[in-house]
């Protein structure tokens, strides 16, 4: 088995377990349907973007300056992160706080793309990434986010891009969040996606990784077609 970094590649062959990678722009439905398809499938669900807002929200709690990259840094060393990968006993938490609704906050999505883009933050959090995966002791883990299929787990067997046109993922995010019009986040998310595309790209499917387009699908036929692709490709 190859290793990385101490840490085991994460693919069936080597430990038995179906690893399903998926990656996708905001709002393209990667967290509600990842774990729905997680629950049917009886696999555990990583939400990988959860750990970059966590980290934002420490950064943030803290006082630390956003852009000093080495303070950034350093904080990583007392960044206690906890999630649950059940996906019926999700949670998110920083210490013994309970972070889960603070991190979808708009003061934390308008921030996290500046801590995500520091490569020593991304290194650190896709060993963890891979960490958790390895743990995982169900039949599966559903791990999803930008860089997943690309590069926590390039090896995964089942890789796919969810996407969805803007004009569906802006409305979908903004039926969700009250408080800011639809305008208003319709140009945060465009905002954020194109900073986080300098990074990595989550626009286009790596090769072997295969697309799923949800624009005209709605939430079942989304979930399905990622169901059947794991249950056609890990027999
Ligand atoms: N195919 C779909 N049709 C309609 N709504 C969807 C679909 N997929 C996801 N949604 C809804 O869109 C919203 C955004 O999905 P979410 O899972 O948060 O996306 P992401 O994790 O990619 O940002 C959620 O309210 C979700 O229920
Ligand atoms: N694998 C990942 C996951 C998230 N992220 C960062 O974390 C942020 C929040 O991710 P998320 O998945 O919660 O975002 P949504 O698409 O759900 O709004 C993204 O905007 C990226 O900046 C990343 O860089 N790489």
């Amino acid at each position: 088995m190859e290793d990385r970094g101490g840490l085991p590649v994460n693919d069936t062959t080597a430990q038995g377990r179906t690893v399903v990678a998926i990656d996708g722009p905001a709002g393209s439905g990667k967290s509600s349907v990842s774990r729905a398809a997680a629950r049917q499938l009886g696999f555990d669900y990583q939400d990988s973007g959860a750990a970059y807002r966590a980290l934002a929200w420490f950064v943030l709690e803290r006082g630390i300056d956003l852009d000093d990259e080495a303070a950034v840094v350093a904080a990583l060393a007392d960044f206690d992160y906890g999630i649950g990968i059940d996906p019926d006993a999700y949670f998110v938490r920083v210490g013994d706080v309970d972070v889960e609704a603070a991190i979808r906050e708009p003061r934390i999505s308008a921030v996290v793309s500046r801590i995500a883009r520091m490569l020593p933050v991304r290194a650190y959090l896709v060993e963890l990434f891979r960490h958790v995966i390895s743990s995982s002791e169900r039949p599966g883990i559903i791990t999803e986010g930008r860089d997943i299929t690309t590069v926590v787990s390039p090896d995964a067997p089942v890789r796919i891009l969810l996407t969805a046109s803007e004009e569906a993922r802006m409305a979908r995010r903004s039926a969700e969040i009250s408080g800011q019009s639809a305008q208003e986040v319709a140009k945060h998310l465009s905002s954020r996606d194109a900073q986080d595309s300098r990074v990595v790209d989550f626009m286009n499917a790596a090769d072997g990784v295969t697309t799923i387009d949800s624009t005209d699908l709605d939430f079942d036929q989304t979930i399905q077609a990622v169901v059947g692709l794991v249950r056609r490709t890990s027999g």
